[in-house]
């Protein structure tokens, strides 16, 4: 299939090489510099988009591809707090094709199951609190993570004595998120459940950012047949 990439940092690349090792074309690759290239017919030919680029600049590149009806994949983080109304809107209502997930890596596909299991059963007992903990790379814009908000809102979800997250609380209503910045930390998420008795601690934690990379890669082919908001859990069933 023909795919364009919208950022050419570190997971555009690792991207680029995924696509042309499963005999994809990039027939466009657009970062800050050449814009204009949007509204070129190499970009405007792409079956999808893959974007990856930034907290402040992702929203816009969807409005891009979209106005010329190309599908997007996107794995930027730290934008759904102020357009996530809006581009659901677009895509639940007027057409426009988007797949999000604030991760694409099968493992925390799996991770995520098996957090949402677990957080289930904690709802019985209460002699357990939980929190939360991400680490990545010291370049990372957004916190805490995309990952690990959506995990905390899988535990708000399933636990009735935790009513949100949120960062820097000692609420024991509120589900405590932290964040740490070291190194080139491919992305670590720790959920932990403490009580008198003992501690209970699931982790995932990426060896790099190959796994995020096939992951939108497969997101791409899976999205070249399908419309609308879409995520991960549309793509794997379990
Ligand atoms: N969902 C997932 O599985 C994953 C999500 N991410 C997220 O993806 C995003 C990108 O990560 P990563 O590749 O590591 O970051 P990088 O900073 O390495 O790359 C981002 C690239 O996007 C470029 N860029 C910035 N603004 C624009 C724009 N308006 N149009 C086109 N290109 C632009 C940057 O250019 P310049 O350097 O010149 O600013 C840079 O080349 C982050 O939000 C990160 O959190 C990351 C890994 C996995
Ligand atoms: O910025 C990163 O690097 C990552 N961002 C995503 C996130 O915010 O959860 C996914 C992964 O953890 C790497």
């Amino acid at each position: 299939m023909k795919i364009a990439l919208i950022g050419y940092g570190k997971m555009g690349k690792m991207i680029e090489q995924i696509a042309r090792e499963r005999g994809h074309e990039i027939v466009s690759i657009i970062d800050i510099e050449n814009q204009q290239d949007f509204d070129s017919p190499q970009f405007q030919s792409a079956d999808v988009a893959i974007e990856f680029t930034a907290p402040q600049a992702a929203y816009g590149n969807y409005l891009k591809a979209f106005s010329h009806g190309v599908k997007v994949v996107s794995g930027s983080t730290g934008w759904m707090k102020d357009h996530g109304d809006d581009v659901r809107r677009m895509c639940c209502e007027e057409g426009q094709t988007l797949f999000w997930a604030s991760n694409f890596s099968i493992g925390v596909a799996i991770f995520s199951a098996v957090n949402r299991y677990l957080a289930k059963i904690m709802n019985q007992f209460p002699q357990y609190d939980v929190e939360m903990e991400e680490t990545h790379h010291v370049h990372k814009l957004d916190h805490p993570s995309g990952t690990a908000i959506t995990l905390a809102d899988e535990i708000v979800e399933r636990i009735d004595r935790k009513e949100a997250w949120a960062e820097e609380t000692t609420d024991p209503k509120m589900l405590r998120v932290d964040h740490i910045r070291r190194g080139e930390v491919a992305g670590i998420h720790t959920v932990r459940y403490d009580s008198d008795a003992d501690i209970i601690t699931i982790t995932h934690d990426a060896h790099s950012r190959k796994g995020f990379a096939l992951g939108a890669v497969l997101a791409a082919e899976y999205t070249k047949d399908h419309q609308g908001l879409l995520t991960i859990s549309d793509m794997f069933k379990f």
